[in-house]
Parts: C-alpha cells; sequence; structure tokens
C-alpha cells in the first residue's frame, strides 16, 4: 500500500520510518532542496549553522526509531549528555552556571540567588510527577479517541487534576512557590520552550524543566542537523524515497477518500500527480487546509487560533573566543513581563529583549574558524501579521548589540564577520508555517491542548497530520511523538 508525506521535516521523516516498518512503501514530497524543515543547516563562510532548533531533550525518541528498524542506534546517531545546562547574565552582574547536576544547580542557586536550595530540588520533583501522569495522556495518545479518556491514564489524570497546574498561570504558581524573582524569572522561561507567555500559560507547563534537568539536556556529535540526517540515512536504508524541490499543491480527494497528490517539480519544471492510498501530511495543518485542500471544509475555529510565538535569529560568524560563555546562554531583560506584554499584546520586540545565545562550536570545533565562535542568536518575536519587520530588526540588532556588549564587557559590533537573520516572515516562507509560529497554535490558555488540531482528518478517509502544528504540539520531542501516534493509528 502506497502513503505520501507530505514535507521532509523531522515529523514526516519519523513518519516514514515507522510506515515503511510496518510493509507501507513511502514517498516523502519536500519542496526545499534539503531534509529537515526548521531542523536543517546551513554555512555561511567557514561558519556552520543550525539554522532552527538547538536545544535537544528526549534523545530516546530518536534512538527508538532505529530499534525499531533493527539497527543500532550509535552506528548512525551519537549524542552526549551535557555536564552544563546553561550559563545565565543578568544585567545586574549576577551570573549562574547551571550544572546538570541537580544538587550543583541548588546550591549554587542559593549561592548567587538566594533561593534555597531545598525548593529548586522539590520543584524538580514535582516537575517529574506531574509529566509522569500527564505523559501518558496528552503526548503519547491521541486525544481525539473515546478510548483515549476512558484509559486508566486518564483515570490517573482525573485523580490528580489540582496537583497539575491547570488553573492557574505558569507566573503565578512559580511566584507563589519560588523566594526570589531571578529564580521566578529562570523557571517562567521554560514558557517560551513551547513560544507561550508565562503570564497567561497555564502552570502545567512547569513539566518542561522535568526534561531538561531529570531526563538531561542532550547535545549531538554533528550538531542538531545531525539528528535530521541520520533519520533521513535511516529512512534511505529502508528504502523510503524522497523527493526535493517537489511542492504539493493539491491533495486529490474524491468522495471523501484520498486519491494521491498533485504536484509541482521545480527541478524538473513539471507538475504531475502521484497515486497514493494514504497521505500525512507533515505541512504546517492550517496551509494544509488552506492550500492545499481549498474545496474540503476547513476546521476553522482550531485554524483561526492564536498562534505560538515566533523568533528573530542573527547568525553572526564571531571573531573571538568568549570563555565565559558556553553552548547554551541566556542574558535576561530587567522586565520580563513587560518583554511578553510586547511579544503577546503590542506584537512586537521589547527594547530590553532576553538573548538566548548558542554557540555549536564550543562541543563541535570545526563550526568556526580557530579563535572564533558561531553565535546563534534568539530574541522571541511574535508571529508575523504584517509588521514593519524591517525597522523590528534594525532597532532589535542595535539593542542586542548594545546588551552583549555591556554584559561582556566589548564592543560586540567590531567581531561580528558575517551575518545573517531569519525573521517570521522568512520562517514562514522557508516552512510554510503559519505566520511563521514556531510552534503552531498558542498555548497561552488552558484549553491549548484540546485546540490543536487532531492526527487525523474526521472528514476524509486516510489524511492524517504529524509535526509541530498538531497534537501534542511543537519542539523536536512532541513532533517525534506525534509520528508514533499517527503510525499507531495508521492499520
Ligand atoms: C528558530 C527555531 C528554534 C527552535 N528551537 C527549538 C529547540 O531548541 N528545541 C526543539 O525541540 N524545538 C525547537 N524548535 C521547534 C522545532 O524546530 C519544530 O517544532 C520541529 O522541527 C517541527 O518539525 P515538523 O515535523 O513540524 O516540521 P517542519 O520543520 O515544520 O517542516 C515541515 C516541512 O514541510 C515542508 N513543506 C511544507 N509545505 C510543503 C508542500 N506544500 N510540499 C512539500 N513540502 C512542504 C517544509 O518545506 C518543511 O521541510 C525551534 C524552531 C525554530 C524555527
Amino acid at each position: 500500500m502506497k502513503v505520501a508525506i507530505i514535507g521532509a521535516g523531522i515529523g514526516g521523516i519519523a513518519t516514514a520510518i515507522r510506515l515503511v516498518n510496518k510493509g507501507y512503501e513511502v514517498d516523502v514530497f519536500e519542496a526545499n532542496d534539503y531534509p529537515g524543515g526548521k531542523l536543517s543547516q546551513f554555512q555561511q563562510g567557514k561558519y556552520r549553522f543550525d539554522a532552527g532548533p538547538s536545544l535537544f531533550t528526549m534523545p530516546q525518541f530518536v534512538d527508538e526509531l532505529f530499534v525499531l528498524s533493527g539497527k543500532n542506534p550509535a552506528d548512525y546517531f551519537e549524542y552526549i549528555r551535557l555536564p552544563e545546562v546553561c550559563k545565565y547574565f543578568w544585567e545586574d552582574g549576577t551570573r549562574l552556571d547551571v550544572s546538570a547536576n541537580i544538587d550543583s544547580f541548588a546550591n549554587d542557586a542559593e549561592k548567587n540567588l538566594g533561593e534555597p536550595a531545598e525548593k529548586i530540588r522539590t520543584f524538580l520533583k514535582n516537575s517529574a510527577l506531574k509529566y509522569d501522569i500527564l505523559s501518558g495522556l496528552f503526548l503519547e495518545d491521541s486525544l481525539h479517541k473515546f478510548s483515549t479518556w476512558t484509559s486508566k491514564k486518564a483515570f490517573r489524570g482525573y485523580f490528580n487534576l489540582p496537583k497539575l497546574g491547570i488553573f492557574g498561570t505558569m507566573n503565578g504558581a512559580n511566584e507563589s512557590y519560588f523566594s526570589t524573582p531571578k529564580a521566578v524569572q529562570l523557571f517562567n522561561r521554560y514558557a517560551t520552550y513551547n513560544g507561550s507567555d508565562p503570564y497567561q500559560t497555564p502552570a502545567t507547563l512547569n513539566i518542561i524543566p522535568h526534561l531538561e534537568y531529570n531526563i538531561g539536556a542532550f547535545f549531538p556529535k554533528d550538531g542538531m542537523f545531525g539528528i535530521t540526517q541520520s533519520l533521513v540515512n535511516l529512512a534511505e536504508d529502508l528504502d523510503v524515497k524522497f523527493h526535493y524541490e517537489s511542492k504539493v499543491k493539491e491533495i486529490i480527494v474524491k468522495n471523501g477518500h484520498i486519491i494521491g497528490l498533485k504536484i509541482s517539480d521545480s527541478k524538473n519544471e513539471v507538475e504531475y500527480e502521484h497515486l497514493a492510498s494514504i497521505v500525512v501530511s507533515n505541512m504546517d495543518v492550517t496551509p494544509t487546509y488552506r492550500k492545499l485542500l481549498p474545496k474540503e471544509k476547513h476546521p476553522d475555529k482550531i485554524l483561526n487560533q492564536d498562534k505560538s510565538g515566533s523568533g528573530l535569529i542573527f547568525y553572526w560568524g564571531i571573531k573571538h573566543d568568549f570563555k565565559e560563555l558556553g553552548l547554551h546562554n541566556i542574558f535576561f531583560s530587567d522586565d520580563y513581563r513587560t518583554e511578553f506584554d510586547y511579544q503577546f499584546h503590542k506584537k512586537t520586540i521589547y527594547q530590553d529583549p532576553t538573548i538566548y545565545l548558542n554557540i555549536t562550536s564550543k562541543y563541535k570545533k570545526n563550526d568556526a574558524p580557530d579563535g572564533c565562535e558561531n553565535w546563534f542568536l534568539l530574541i522571541n518575536a511574535p508571529a508575523n501579521q504584517g509588521q514593519d519587520w524591517e525597522k523590528i530588526i534594525a532597532e532589535t540588532r542595535q539593542n542586542v548589540i548594545d546588551k552583549l556588549s555591556r554584559n561582556l564587557g566589548v564592543n560586540i559590533a567590531d567581531l561580528i564577520e558575517n551575518e545573517s537573520i531569519l525573521d517570521p516572515r522568512s520562517i514562514e516562507m522557508k516552512t510554510s508555517s503559519a505566520q511563521g509560529a514556531l510552534y503552531g497554535n498558542s498555548s497561552n490558555n488552558k484549553f491549548a491542548a484540546f485546540l490543536r488540531h487532531a492526527n487525523f482528518s474526521s472528514k476524509i478517509n486516510n489524511l492524517y497530520f504529524v509535526g509541530g502544528s498538531v497534537h501534542p504540539g511543537g519542539g523536536i520531542p512532541l513532533a517525534l511523538s506525534s509520528a508514533k501516534i499517527v503510525a499507531s493509528m495508521i492499520k
């Protein structure tokens, strides 16, 4: 039986691997001339950059795909657990290097922030507990099947509802729990891991730190793109066929049944139809309906939900080696609440933005020339709604240079050897993500989990959806989870 997958994002590739293992003949059609979607890479002079994701958690979701295929993961993909999670910088000179060892982290937080060590330890234990209750229900099964809600896992969730923080905000919970504003800010930051606002998103998202601290933060030996490349290698070894520069123009449907895809092959300048009995769309669900299924009824309530945050990314080749920086670095804003108000209400970027700085050359030396570093700077940005991006980019670039120069005590502008920029418009253009959002629909309300599209169509037989815009959500682990859910539905 033939399956056609639209998009070679991480969710599409993982679905291909799972379905080929089930005996299907799988073709993947990708609009770009490279795989990975957001999880891609590029070269800028002598510097290599991972284009999108920089934090790797839950590597077992990747390993699982090799094991499932009867392969040894280490033959394809190697990674290490990071000894240090992140380096934090505040404008008043406070510094905190967060160790992967929870006791060291807790003790350093007490010493440097004044936050009692025991509070950090208990918070992370509670985070693990919540994850344990919720993951089975929200992350591993479809929320759109009756059987999910009558399962043992669901009843465990119902009994523990008050513990899960569904009714309050992340910031509310963290402010009433921690003793110091800096610890609140540090843990509020986890809302940004799925593009949310800690002042609006439910405290349920306090499960995220569990992934980074209790399970760990990892780094693939070949950089983040190593995840994509190793999975493409595996899929090709299993006979999945990838068709690049092959943009899907239409999902052909007849009487509620899938017939195949209409494809525009820009390399060979031809348009053709590809017949398939099952279609899985890894394209963002909103343009899948709006562009590929114009004649079908659209689930507008879901498609019109507010989108998650996006990002403004500066990729800088830096001709200096900063000993005080690590792989992951955060330079916090002095006014976090106002920063999120700008992002989610004023729909622009605050003048004192929090800066996330990722430097893969700290671990992968050949990503930058000797004595130099490849800086990936991510500033949280609103989704694209036609803002004056040229103005926002110019102002933010200056603010970022000023802030980093203040914090690091050198004029950063003098060190930038080369540069490129990704903004919500270009994210939308390169990956078809609605409004350039990084994580699909926003999670800024307690019903968000139910306002993501299901992994299947209830109207069109054999049409499925995978990836960061649908259930269970955005980010590499969840996109991989969605592939598992989709594959389990295709019998
Ligand atoms: C800047 C940035 C930073 C991020 N940081 C992190 C992080 O640190 N950790 C983390 O876990 N996640 C992070 N994310 C989120 C993560 O990258 C995504 O959630 C995940 O990669 C989404 O994968 P996906 O399967 O939904 O596919 P996508 O990456 O969205 O890919 C979809 C693919 O479909 C293709 N496509 C679309 N339309 C068509 C069509 N009509 N025909 C053919 N092909 C089509 C696109 O070209 C693309 O290749 C980040 C994202 C960005 C952009």
